[in-house]
């Protein structure tokens, strides 16, 4: 059975990478996706954004929707304190597999916890059998017809507190109109928004940051 494009990425980080540098697996995703096999990681242009808003939120708990190979988790555990966890699910369980070795090779798998499964199904869990208090940082980046019910599952399952900083990736390509027209005209939100390219091309994309007001 031939191998599939997730594996190929695996299989050149584990060659090409460097074993407990998160910014070396960072920097070999990114060759590889934009010199041999496309994939839809962040990226290195959206990803300095999401570096920008992660360090300013300094979050202890992170929560990240639509793992796919853990280049956005290593990414973000890369910037975390020691003592800070990220939780991100996945629901297609090759994605999870691979997701998690890439994160193990990086080194980072103290911070990060893999949850697989689908998340309308996961955030009714996280307080109860995840330890999850309240949420300081949320990455949505998985289907985008979902990015509106789960930011309201997370509200109806207390686990978003004033301030809580929510980033959505792909508000333009592929898009997620449904979700820019909920969240900036929700009054308990603050959005921002950071206009930015697709990963790996030319093509216009943009990400939206909203801030829980309470
Ligand atoms: N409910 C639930 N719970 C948990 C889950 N885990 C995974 N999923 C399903 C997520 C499936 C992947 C989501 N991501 C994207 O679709 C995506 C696409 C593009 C893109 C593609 C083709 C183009 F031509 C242009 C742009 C670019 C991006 O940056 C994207 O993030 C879940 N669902
Ligand atoms: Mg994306």
């Amino acid at each position: 059975m031939d191998q599939s494009k997730e594996q190929r990425i695996l299989n050149f980080v584990l060659q090409n990478a460097v074993r407990g540098d998160p910014q070396s697996v960072v920097d070999t995703i990114d060759k590889y996706c934009s010199q041999k096999e496309w994939a839809m990681n962040v990226g290195d242009e959206k990803g300095l954004i999401l570096d920008k808003i992660l360090e300013e939120a300094k979050p202890s708990t992170s929560l990240e929707l639509g793992t796919y190979c853990g280049y956005s988790a290593v990414r973000m555990a890369r910037l975390l304190k020691p003592s800070a966890r990220l939780l991100t699910i996945e629901f297609n369980a090759e994605f999870a597999a691979i997701a998690k070795q890439i994160i193990e090779f990086a080194g980072v798998q103290e911070k990060v916890k893999i949850l697989e499964g689908p998340s309308e199904e996961i955030i009714p869990q996280l307080k109860k059998k995840h330890e999850v208090d309240t949420l300081d940082f949320v990455f949505l980046d998985h289907w985008k017809e979902r990015y509106t019910p789960d930011t309201i599952l997370l509200q109806e399952c207390g686990l978003l507190r004033k301030g809580t900083v929510i980033l959505a990736d792909n508000i333009v390509c592929p898009g997620a109109p449904e979700f820019i027209n909920y969240i900036r005209n929700n009054s308990h939100f603050e959005c921002t928004n950071y206009p930015s390219h697709l990963e790996y091309m030319k093509v216009k994309d943009a990400m939206e940051k909203a801030v829980f007001l309470g």
